[in-house]
């Protein structure tokens, strides 16, 4: 079946789509965004306990490390996790650590001791075991809140960047982590994209957050994007299984970060939901 090069989106429930005309827009839209998440977290937990991801996604921060947010921002109270890493060290031009470490990290005042990075000493399975033994830890203490509905790890903010094949943190469409119901973390050793063995939280991880944010810019994205939003359910293309698809929060809010040619697919005739709202 031929897929729709455009769709009727009416954003679900606890979600909303943000488009922009360009990459450095999204850039100061989400620095806002991250600045009143952050100030909610630590105005009512005391913590702002988020997770980044890896690859391109650090791009997107350097708003954020720029007046006026590097001044006014309680920096002291952020705690700094990694959705998904890879299996490199962290000195490693692929290290997702290295590249937050110098993209973003360097730039702002936060405690060394708040950064959470992931073991790169240990086999993928031990540093997957160990991350989810810290993060445990510090449930306990509430640095990280706790689902009321599962007991999950319920982080302030969870920060995805899309891959063309819809793919978020290292979960990959059709794979069978994407089935884990009781692991926060998990590893696997055949990732579609170099290295292969990666780290990675799990679902029921990233759709316990309070907020989670999924970037995707590209008219390479526009396909995986339509078919994670879209209602249809309906033709080969629409996997059930696929990552950003299965991305859905069970008590807190979604917003996607788009640009113009990732949502080409997803402009119809309500046109109106692609309006751009104030968080
Ligand atoms: O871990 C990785 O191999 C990459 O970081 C990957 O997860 C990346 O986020 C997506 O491939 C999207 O990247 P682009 O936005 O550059 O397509």
């Amino acid at each position: 079946m031929e897929m729709e090069t455009s769709v009727t989106y009416e954003p679900k429930r606890n979600s909303e789509i943000r488009v922009f005309e360009s990459s450095d827009e999204i850039s100061t839209d989400l620095a806002e965004y991250i600045s009143q998440v952050s100030e909610i977290s630590v105005k009512e937990r005391g913590f702002f306990a988020i997770a980044l991801s890896g690859g391109p996604l650090v791009n997107f921060l350097g708003k954020l490390c720029e007046a006026p947010y590097n001044k006014t921002l309680d920096w002291s109270k952020w705690y700094i996790f990694w959705s998904d890493e890879r299996a490199v060290a962290k000195n490693h031009v692929e290290s997702n650590y290295k590249l937050t470490k110098e993209g973003f990290l360097s730039k702002v005042p936060i405690l060394n001791g708040h950064v959470y990075s992931i073991n790169d000493n240990a086999t993928v399975e031990d540093a997957a075991t160990d991350y989810e033994f810290v993060i445990r830890q510090l449930v306990k203490v509430r640095t990280i809140g706790v689902s009321e509905s599962n007991d999950c790890p319920k982080f302030d903010l969870i920060l995805l960047n899309m891959g063309s094949d819809g793919h978020v943190a290292s979960l990959f469409p059709n794979h069978p982590a994407l089935e884990l119901k009781d692991d926060w973390v998990t590893y696997i050793t055949d990732s579609p994209q170099t290295p292969p063995e990666r780290i990675t939280f799990t679902l029921p991880v990233i759709n316990s957050a309070s907020n989670i944010a999924i970037l995707a810019t590209g008219d390479d994205k526009a396909k995986a994007v339509h078919l994670a939003i879209s209602d249809s359910t309906e033709g080969p293309e629409t996997p059930a299984s696929l990552p950003a698809r299965m991305v859905q929060p069970t008590d807190g809010k979604l917003v996607w970060f788009l640009d113009k040619a990732a949502a080409s697919s997803l402009e119809g005739k309500n046109d109106a939901s692609f309006e751009h709202h104030e968080y």
